[in-house]
């Protein structure tokens, strides 16, 4: 008989069972992840890897008062399979089913939503300090990846906490990766602190040079006070210890026993705490002990042999790393920055070729966008890889040290517009409003990926600051429209001549605009299209032009539609005293929720159908955005 689905049922059931029970339950917890990631796809690896550490952290805590935390999130899923969703999980990140990051509309266990890296000790220290104001007792538990505390906003929380003394626990789940190998000086020391004897055996190198010195047996006294100062510096964790945190570890992350005895002292700790905890990613299913960066995030795969199912072939990001790679051979000032995600912006390819100048900095948004600025003042042309929603911890990086000094740096702004299943804190829907109002940016979006890859080599030329978004994934295939290879900022490009009318699209909803288009013709209604290829600055001309000529202005764009394209075109038309039937269509202030693309689009108004029936509804009957 088995535990998972037929003796356990709530958190508390788990102190009931014995070691080799909670062993036992472990092995049922993998294989279950297993079987069901590989139909639904999810993040396989990190969750292999904290299998046993969560089933250690019920085992030492009370699941219905103290609160945990899990940092990105998106290691959560063992933490929800011990929390009365097990059936959810059919319905992993798909549209109307459960969350891959902790949601407390979801259930009463997740104390704190995530999805960006980083945050969990703050929003730990922050129910901890709420506790001790009202005077509660419950305890509070971060549960923090050694990727995650790359991102500086932890060491701003672990700098407040250790010096607040405030009580809780942050446990540290060291597996030396990110999305790939992790990087930076932490990783380095934290893999020090890793070597099991670390302390020991620089101990004994110490002891075994004073014995063979000839006087080493006088020294020996002398040398005891160095020794002692050597631990202090060399016992582990002397970095959060000086910081204030009780530091305890290493301690293996699969043995629950010891993680319990562990977890025990920290609960019981009166002050900070940071439990070291080593772990395996992707531990248990051969395929991702191989690769866990490719099981990080994985798309449905074939469980024998690890092999996914459905692959798009050329995507926007791969498009994107040839590009600056093939700049990189002409140009010896052409550099590459990344935010801990070289495979998914796809300045891998940039990295092979060019080591030198290619930067992962971690988890460190901020840092990557300022030390884009200093290597452009410095003379160097870099290029940012960055996902939309990610760029969001940069904004005032990119107003205050890229965009003031007009500095000719390039952001290749991957995942913009819906990214799907990650949902609401991935979804890149929100870059073309907070980057429109920023002056001297331009800011530019493909309609194909050819039109991508000739915008990255015509921005080497580009003096100033700029900005290229482009979507996840690859154009259907056989979309391979006449790209554009010339660009001249605030013009756009006119596909199809219309009588009606215009629909304004950018990027990816170009492809939309064409069916919109053919579903207009049939009730009448003869649309043209436009490839809005810049969002700042927009064409004036054109604008003027269509509004001269009573054409109505149809605006699509995979974004909110405050401040974007659409918000532009509008504001232009009303700037230049000109009136026009302006249409606007994007997402209406509003968070996206997970799912597939085209749910989303029909679920937000945007599939073709909606757009269709507004556009004849609002022209029929003259009601517009003007
Ligand atoms: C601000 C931010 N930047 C980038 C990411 C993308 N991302 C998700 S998980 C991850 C790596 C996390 O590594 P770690 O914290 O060590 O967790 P592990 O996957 O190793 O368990 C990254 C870079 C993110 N979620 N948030
Ligand atoms: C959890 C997280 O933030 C990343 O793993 C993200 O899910 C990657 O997204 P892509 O799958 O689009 O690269
Ligand atoms: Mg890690």
């Amino acid at each position: 008989m088995g535990i998972l689905r037929d003796r356990y049922r709530n958190p508390e059931d788990i102190k009931e069972l014995t070691m080799d029970e909670l062993y036992q339950l472990s092995d049922e917890i993998r294989a279950f992840l297993i079987e069901s990631v590989s139909k639904t796809g999810g993040h396989l690896a990190p969750n292999l890897g904290v299998v046993e550490l969560t089933v250690a952290l019920f085992n030492v805590f009370d699941l219905e008062k103290d609160r945990i935390i899990y940092d990105v999130g998106h290691q959560s899923y063992v933490h929800k399979m011990l929390t009365h969703r097990l059936d959810d999980f059919a319905r992993l990140r798909k549209y109307n089913g459960m969350s891959g990051f902790p949601k407390r509309e979801e259930s009463r266990y997740d104390a704190f939503d995530t999805g960006h890296s980083s945050t969990s000790i703050s929003a730990g220290l922050g129910y901890a300090r709420a506790r001790d104001i009202a005077g509660d007792d419950y305890n509070v538990i971060s549960v923090i990846g050694d990727g995650a505390l790359t991102g500086g906003m932890a060491f701003e929380a672990l700098n407040d906490l250790g010096f607040s003394k405030t009580r809780m626990v942050v446990v540290l789940n060291d597996n030396q990766m990110s999305i790939s190998r992790n990087v930076g000086g932490i990783s380095t020391y934290l893999s020090q602190l890793r070597g099991d004897n670390y302390y020991e055996k620089v101990k004994k190198d110490i002891q075994d040079t004073i014995d063979r010195m000839p006087m080493g047996r006088t020294l020996n006294t002398g040398m005891m006070r160095i020794k002692n100062s050597v631990k202090t510096m060399l016992v582990p964790g002397m970095l959060f210890e000086d910081m204030g945190l009780k530091y305890l570890g290493p301690v293996d992350g699969h043995n629950i026993k010891d993680m319990s005895k562990v977890l025990k002292v920290a609960r019981d700790f009166n002050g900070p705490v940071i439990v070291h905890v080593r772990t395996q990613k992707g531990k248990g299913y051969v395929a991702s002990e191989k690769r866990p960066d490719q099981f990080h995030g994985i798309a449905p795969f074939n469980k024998q042999n690890g092999e996914v199912m459905s692959k798009v072939k050329v995507t926007y990001s791969k498009v994107f790393g040839e590009a600056v790679t093939e700049l990189g051979r002409k140009n010896g000032k052409v550099c590459a920055i990344t935010a801990a995600m070289p495979d998914g912006t796809g300045l891998s390819a940039f990295k092979k070729e060019f080591p030198t100048r290619f930067f992962d900095v971690g988890i460190a948004e901020q840092h990557a966008a300022t030390l884009a600025a200093g290597l452009a003042v410095a003379g160097m042309k870099p290029y940012i890889g960055i996902y939309s929603t990610f760029l969001q911890r940069a904004y005032d990086q990119v107003i205050h040290d890229i965009c003031i000094q007009k500095l000719p740096v390039v952001i290749g702004i991957d995942r913009a517009g819906i990214v799907g299943d990650d949902g609401e804190t991935h979804q890149g829907i929100l870059d073309l409003s907070f980057l429109s109002a920023v002056p001297n940016l331009t800011i530019m979006a493909p309609k194909s990926l050819e039109e991508l890859h000739n915008m990255v080599l015509w921005s080497e030329s580009f003096e100033g600051p700029l900005a290229i978004r482009y979507p996840r994934g690859g154009d259907p295939v056989g979309y391979n429209p006449k790209a554009l290879s010339e660009f001249t900022p605030g013009k756009f490009e006119v596909i199809t001549e219309g009588i009606d009318g215009y629909i304004y699209a950018t990027g990816k909803m170009v492809q939309r605009a064409e069916a919109v288009v053919k579903e207009l013709e049939g009730r009448g209604l003869r649309f043209g299209i436009v490839n809005a290829c810049f969002i700042k600055p927009v064409d004036f001309e054109m604008i003027r032009k269509h509004c001269e000529e009573n054409k109505a202005i149809v605006t699509l764009e995979d974004n909110v539609v405050h401040g974007g394209l659409g918000s532009q075109i509008l504001e232009a038309v009303n700037d230049m005293g000109l009136s026009a039937a302006v249409i606007r269509f994007g997402f209406r202030d509003t968070f996206v929720v997970q799912g597939d693309p085209e749910s989303l689009y029909k679920h937000y108004g945007l599939d073709t159908d909606s757009i269709v029936s507004k556009i004849s509804a609002r022209l029929c009957k003259g009601e517009c955005d003007e």
